[in-house]
């Protein structure tokens, strides 16, 4: 069997025999596992996805550019899939959006020198950027009529440029936590922090994640996480090695275990990712509108297996 679906299937029976049942705000229960990693090869020609089952890739691939675009609503991503309408108000607005931090990460406004007193000062010898004076200011634009604009620091754009001047460099950190926004958000990030490394001529992703759903939210997860590694090695010429994933709260729905267990294992071999459409196309300039330029190639599969997505 691939590499993919038998970690993925050892995983799920793992957490069904030692998981305990538990309750939580969902209303439907969870078998939960506390404290889970795995690694995954990631390659073009052997690509990270499910097979045992099919895994909507065009939703997957939709997602992604979403994420990309640093979007902070669903208005343009729900033109193409439906997978966040749950979590959205009337107007396709979103308390958290993760690309709206990967991109646009709030940090305080102010000029330089701040003194004592101010209201953004630090303590002394502290430092945070200054946008006014940071290659990576990113200006979210609220409202294009009213010039109303956010000025936010870019944290993949400052990462990708790091890369190619520092590929050696530990510091490759991205976050989509926002501990205040976490406080109040319907929804805070599931997988909230990643951490690139070039080590033995590739480079690894390191995503850690608060909480996983393993039947609905993690196919997604280690799919689009091994997408996004290998965008990053196009964009900054570095070969591609393991995607390397750590969860806190691994779980199981009790509601996924009987579709589950009437569902094949049977697996078939994985398939190719071709990126060739994207021509020589910064992962920055991605629209909805290359979705379809983003292909699988001999993606076999079982059956889709339709389950209940707990909100
Ligand atoms: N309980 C829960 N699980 C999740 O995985 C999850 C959340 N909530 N909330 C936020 C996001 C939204 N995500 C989702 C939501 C729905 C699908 C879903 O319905 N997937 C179907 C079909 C997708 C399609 O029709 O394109 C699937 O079976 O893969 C996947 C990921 C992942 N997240
Ligand atoms: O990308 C995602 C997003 C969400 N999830 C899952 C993990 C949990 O089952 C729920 C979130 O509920 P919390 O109570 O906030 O933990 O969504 C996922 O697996 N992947």
């Amino acid at each position: 069997m691939n590499i993919v679906d038998k970690t993925y299937l050892e995983i799920l029976d793992r957490i069904l025999t030692e998981g305990t049942r538990e309750t939580n705000r969902t209303g439907t229960d969870t078998v939960s596992l506390f404290g889970l990693s795995y690694r995954l090869p990631v390659t073009t020609e052997a690509f990270p996805i499910l097979t045992h089952k099919k895994i909507q890739w065009r939703s997957l691939v939709t997602e992604m550019i979403w994420y990309l675009s640093g979007e902070p609503h669903i208005r343009n991503l729900q033109q193409h899939t439906k997978i966040w309408d749950a979590w959205s108000d009337a107007d396709g607005n979103l308390e958290t959006a993760y690309g709206r931090f990967w991109r646009y990460y709030p940090v305080p406004n102010y000029t330089a020198p701040i003194r004592r007193g101010d209201s953004n000062y630090l303590c002394d010898g502290e430092v945070l950027v200054n946008l006014d004076e940071s290659k990576y200011r990113h200006n979210l634009i609220v409202d294009e009529k009213e010039s109303i604009v956010i000025p936010c620091f870019d944290q993949l754009r400052w990462a990708i440029d790091e890369l190619k001047r520092n590929p050696r460099s530990r510091r490759l950190h991205i976050t989509a936590w926002y501990p205040p926004n976490a406080t109040v958000s319907r929804l805070p990030p599931c997988h909230h922090s990643f951490t690139l490394n070039y080590q033995g001529g590739k480079l690894n992703l390191h995503l850690q994640q608060r909480s996983s759903d393993h039947c609905v939210g993690n196919p997604f997860n280690l799919t689009c996480y091994s997408l996004l590694l290998l965008l990053i090695c196009r964009e900054v010429n570095l070969n591609p090695g393991d995607f390397y994933h750590s969860i806190t709260d691994a779980h199981i729905y009790v509601d996924h275990i009987e579709p589950y267990r009437n569902a094949s294992r049977e697996a078939y071999v994985l398939p190719q990712l071709d990126l060739s459409q994207l021509g020589d196309r910064s992962m920055f300039d991605l629209t909805y509108d290359d979705i379809d330029r983003l292909q699988l190639v001999n993606y076999q599969h079982g059956a889709f297996i339709k389950l209940p997505v707990a909100v």
